[in-house]
């Protein structure tokens, strides 16, 4: 930790040294609102906003023929996207596509590349992961005629937020089929070591797959070099791709051309698909991961938000980002060691993600006395305040103000008039 007292002045020198900061008035933020939830759902951009508004406009303007003749044609837009969103995992663009949602793709994928075989039968996971991830995990197993209680194999983290890559690989064996993990995990926001992981799990016979709703849009990924065979994502969290966003698959290039485990006429090659056929000529692409037909107006937000991503660079992205939460860290440090918070994710910027993961047996109430100061920060249950300054919107100053509104609340107790319990969401 810096030895050096934090003042305005000094985060407002950072802020002027930010070659990102211009992205700032790019994005629908609120003067004196301090919004620290992009790692949930990320703020609307002007650039998202005009890509909707032009996919409305072809369909008013075209009708049917706005799958092929409008401005941004619908029929090509989720591998339009695929090519967009290669550079930030480090992907090949044939490798990537934007569809379904996590949980739908991790059907989709496990449906595809989970083979229980002999005494290769078990899926080996983590007991931190989120649940929806489980839930699919559970039921893939059970489309195979097996028991979860069996086969699935969650390895077990000692202090109920982080997990030992050690640990895992200890897990790692002859039995085990698929290993599916977080890259950051949701509560802690510790990074995962994707590349040793995945050496380890390759090594021993094992197919791997990660979840990237917490990394993507946020840190850089070598998916291609690294060898990752499959993973998925969310957009609407640090890829602001709004409410329901269409999500995300990869599958590594030495799969392509496999057929999709679950196949729908979008799994089609494109040429083939209006010929109506009954047998399936499947894309040689990612395309063949799809289903049905593309969410178009859900996916149309992130033909604005990734062109800012890739003029941005997800390096200068996590370099800011990393300083931000250094930044985020020392102050609580510096102003809120008497109110008893406890830092849970891990501190060397090569095991932790884009979120501050505060852990307070109050968690909740302070979450809502935030809310009533301006600051929108995110609670999961049972004592976790994460909090995410983003790269592209948040500036050096405001989590300085965040901090300054914290502690003058925990000073007042303002707190105790809220409940200590978890609203609908948070
Ligand atoms: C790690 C993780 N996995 C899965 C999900 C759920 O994904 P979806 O609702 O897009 O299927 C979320 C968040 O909602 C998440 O944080
Ligand atoms: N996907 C969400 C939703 O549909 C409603 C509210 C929140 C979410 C989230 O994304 C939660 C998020 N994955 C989390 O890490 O808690």
């Amino acid at each position: 930790m810096t030895k050096e007292r934090i003042t305005r002045e000094i985060v407002q020198t950072m802020d002027q040294k930010d070659s990102l900061s211009h992205f700032k008035s790019e994005f629908y933020t609120q003067d004196d609102h301090y919004y620290m939830d992009g790692n949930s759902l990320g703020l609307l951009s002007k650039r998202a906003e005009a890509a909707v508004l032009t996919s409305l406009q072809d369909w008013k303007e075209q009708g049917i023929d706005g799958w092929t003749e409008g401005k941004e044609p619908w029929f090509y837009m989720s591998e339009k996207i695929g090519e967009m969103t290669a550079p930030l995992i480090g992907a090949e663009p044939e490798e990537v596509i934007n569809t379904g949602s996590i949980t739908a793709n991790l059907h989709q994928l496990l449906a595809t590349f989970y083979k229980p075989e002999g005494n290769r039968t078990k899926i080996l996971a983590d007991s931190l992961n989120f649940p929806s991830d489980i839930y699919a995990l559970q039921s893939q197993i059970e489309q195979k005629g097996l028991k979860h209680e069996e086969q699935l194999i969650q390895v077990e983290s000692k202090d109920g937020y982080t997990l030992k890559e050690d640990n895992i690989i200890a897990q790692m064996d002859e039995r085990t089929a698929v290993l599916l993990l977080p890259s950051v995990l949701y509560r802690s926001g510790q990074l995962l070591d994707m590349k040793r992981l995945t050496e380890e799990a390759h090594k021993r016979g094992i197919i791997v797959g990660f979840d990237l709703a917490h990394s993507i849009g946020a840190i850089p990924h070598q998916l291609h070099e690294w060898n990752v065979d499959f993973a998925v994502w969310c957009t609407y969290k640090y890829l602001n791709s709004g409410p329901g966003g269409v999500g995300g698959l990869f599958v590594h290039e030495k799969h392509l051309g496999q057929k999709p485990g679950l196949a729908g006429w979008f799994s089609s090659k494109k040429e083939k698909q209006f010929d109506m056929e009954h047998t399936l000529t499947h894309s040689e692409t990612a395309s063949a991961f799809q289903m049905g037909t593309p969410h178009i107006l859900s996916s149309a937000p992130l033909v604005g938000s990734l062109e800012m991503f890739n003029e941005a660079g997800i390096e200068t992205i996590r370099s800011k980002s990393l300083q931000m939460t250094r930044l985020l860290m020392n102050l609580i440090h510096q102003e809120l060691s008497d109110f008893g918070f406890q830092i849970m994710n891990p501190l060397e910027d090569e095991r932790r993600g884009g979120h501050v993961s505060l852990v307070h047996p109050e968690a909740a109430s302070i979450c809502k006395a935030l809310k009533s100061e301006g600051v929108t920060p995110d609670y999961r249950s049972p004592n976790v305040i994460r909090l995410a300054p983003i790269a592209l919107y948040s500036s050096f100053e405001d989590v300085y103000e965040m901090i300054g509104i914290l502690k003058k609340l925990m000073t007042e107790e303002k707190h105790k008039q809220f409940k200590n319990e978890r609203g609908i969401i948070a």
